[in-house]
Order: structure tokens, then sequence, then C-alpha cells
């Protein structure tokens, strides 16, 4: 029977990784299948050993494709079970091409399903990048992967959130050394303009956005830098010219601190660590990162695949948690305007 909730779809991430703990202490809480109807998506024996390592035993209702999801929802989360990677082919906290295959295998179904608006939204369990790309990704990372996918042509960038605050960046998972190449003015416009309109999309009216600088001491009047001279502060200028009212560029060592006082709702940061630092340091337990300029919700927990203490049971869900709060409410906005 069809139902209001949205149908958001779970995956068990990297095999080698924490993802399959996670998922499964996830859907032990009774208030995740309160806020939406939920469909697991992963290889059988993963979901066992996940549950097996949480200590928890959850019971799911089989399904044998994405497209029944919404027919079949309504009592125990469902479980579309595929058979993308087998036990010998993983080692546990170790990267391999068959866990990046496995990964990209079921985010393919989902990224289908959710493209053809069988599901409504996707919170996936962390993946490795590094096996994604043994296993012949041929991005820098999942949210290329994704915008290529869903054939995106327009400016795209992680969004880090914590309760309020959010971040998007310039550039993402490039060597620190290419940074420089990524800030042009149009990309620093775009990454202001995605988090300005995203944030009054979630009934923000007047967002308070600030841009954060690229040197030490915002360049210190150009002895450490022109970068704000020359490129961030003319962008910030014609942002607000344009009518998307940004402030700065302000030096990054302590923009942050004014966000964290309430003063701000989101950071337009300039490479990954510069916001991911301030973000994990601020709430490592709590933040998500949410794949923004996609025309379909994706988010996943700000925190990784955690080698080190796969298979442990020391893994928090918090993150999770969180992340799959808010794909849920995407999920029903995405599912609201198919509606209208
Ligand atoms: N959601 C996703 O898919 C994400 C994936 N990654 C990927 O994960 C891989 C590993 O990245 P790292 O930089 O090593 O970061 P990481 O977040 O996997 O681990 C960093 C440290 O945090 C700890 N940690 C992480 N999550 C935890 C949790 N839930 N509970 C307790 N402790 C936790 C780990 O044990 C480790 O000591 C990379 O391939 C990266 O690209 C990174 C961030 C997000
Ligand atoms: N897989 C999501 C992801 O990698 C986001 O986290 P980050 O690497 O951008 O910090």
């Amino acid at each position: 029977m069809v139902n209001d909730k949205p149908t958001v779809a779970l995956t068990l991430g990297d095999p080698a990784g924490i993802g399959s703990e996670l998922i499964a202490k996830l859907l032990s809480h009774r208030q995740v299948l309160e806020q939406a109807n939920v469909v697991l998506v992963g290889d059988e024996w993963l979901w066992q050993r996940g549950q097996t390592i949480a200590g928890v035993q959850v019971e799911l209702q089989p399904i044998v494709s994405l497209a029944e999801a919404r027919a079949q929802a309504g009592g125990r989360p469902l479980f579309l079970a595929v058979d993308s990677v087998h036990p010998e082919e993983v080692e546990v906290g170790t990267a391999r091409a068959s866990g990046g295959a496995s990964v990209l295998k079921v985010l393919d179904l989902c990224l289908a399903a959710v493209r053809d608006r069988q599901i409504d939204a996707i919170c996936f369990a962390p993946l490795n990048k590094h096996a994604m790309k043994q296993a012949g990704m041929p991005f820098e990372d999942e949210l290329h992967y994704f915008a290529d996918y869903l054939n995106v042509d327009g400016f795209f960038c992680e969004f880090n959130t914590l309760g309020g605050l959010w971040t998007s960046r310039i550039s993402s998972h490039v060597p620190l050394k290419d940074v420089p190449l990524y800030l042009e003015k149009g990309r620093i416009k775009q990454a202001s303009q995605l988090i300005y309109r995203s944030l009054q999309a979630a009934g923000v009216a007047e967002p308070r956005v600030a841009v954060a600088a690229l040197n030490p001491h915002g360049g210190d009047g150009g002895v450490c830098g022109r970068e704000e001279i020359d490129i961030i502060a003319p962008a910030v200028e014609e942002l607000n010219a344009e009518g998307v009212p940004v402030h700065g560029p302000f030096p990054a060592d302590t923009i942050f601190l004014k966000a964290r006082a309430g003063e701000y709702d989101a950071i337009v940061t300039m490479y990954h660590d510069q916001g991911q630092i301030a973000i994990k340091l601020l709430g490592f337990e709590r933040g998500v990162t949410v794949q923004g300029g996609l025309p379909v919700p994706i988010t996943t927990p700000a925190h990784g695949t955690a080698y080190d203490i796969a298979g442990q049971n020391r893994a928090n869900v918090e993150a999770t948690l969180q992340a799959f709060h808010i794909a849920c409410r995407m999920g029903a906005a995405y599912r609201a305007e198919a509606n209208c």
C-alpha cells in the first residue's frame, strides 16, 4: 500500500569499512521507520555481518526490484539483495577494487531508481574513494560520478552540514597544490549562489553566507597572497550587485568562530580541509555531506570508512542517523515536487 512517507534507499558502503555495522545500528532505531519507507540495497552476507558486529537483529522484507519499493512499503524495512561482492574478496580494513566495484554497482541501481522517481532519496554508508578508483572510477570522487551518471551540466559541489551550519566548496578531492587552479571568480560565484539558493529552498528566507579567504589573514593586504584582492573580493562584489548578498572574504582561521556564534548560516570554503577541519572539530559525530547541485537528494555521513575500527562495533552511528534525517527531509520535498 502506497503511503505519504518518502522512500529512502540505504546502502552498506565499502564492504571493508564500517558501513554494514552502521546501517545495522541505524535500522535498529525505531524512529527511522517512522520517518520513511526504508529500502536497504546490498549483499545479504554483508548485511548479516553488519548485524553480527553491531549485535542487532532486524527483520527485513525482501523485494526483487526498486520499482516495487513504493507499493511494498508499510511495515518492515525492505531489502533488495544484490550480488556485488563475495566475502573472500573482502579484507576488512583494506581498500580493494572488489569493494569499489561493489559500491559502484549498488549506487548505480539506486541512482537509476531515484532519477526515475521509484525512490525519493539515497543515503549511502561510507565508501572508499581509493577502492573506487582501483575499480576504474575515472573521477576524483563519487560526486563527480553521480553528476556524470545524472548528466548534470551545472555547478555542483559537496555541502557539509552540522545542525544549522552549512559549507560549500570551490575545490574538493584534489591535491592541495592544485587548489589555486580552481580559484576562479566564476566558481566562487557558483558555489556561493548554490549554497544561498539551497538554503532558501530549505526555508531560510535570507541566508547569511560568508566567503572564506584562501591565504593567511586573508592575504594581509596582498603581502600573503593576492587571490583575495584579484579573485575572491571581486566575486563577492559581483554577487552582491546581482542580488546574492554574501560577505567576505574573511580570514579562514576565524570565520568559523563567527559561524559557531550564530552569525552565519553558511561558509563558502576554498578547499576541502579548510571547511572540514572546522566542521569536524565542531561536531564530528553529527557531520553530514549532502551532494549539492544534483537533481536528486543524496546524503552520507561526513566521516569515512574508518578502516582502523571496522568490524569492532566501535563505530558511532550518530552522523549516519543525521544523514538519514536529511535524506528524509530532502526526499519528501523531491516527492512533493513531482506531485505538483
Ligand atoms: N561518507 C563517505 O562516503 C565518506 C567517505 N570517505 C572516504 O573514507 C576513506 C577514509 O577516510 P579517512 O580520511 O581515513 O577518514 P575516516 O572518517 O574514515 O576516519 C578518520 C578517523 O575517524 C574515525 N572515525 C570515522 N568514523 C567514525 C565513526 N562513525 N565512529 C567512530 N570513529 C570514527 C576513524 O576510526 C579514524 O580514526 C577515504 O577513502 C575517504 O574518501 C571520507 C569521508 C566521507
Ligand atoms: N563520500 C562523501 C565524502 O567523501 C564527503 O566527505 P569529504 O571527503 O568531502 O570530507
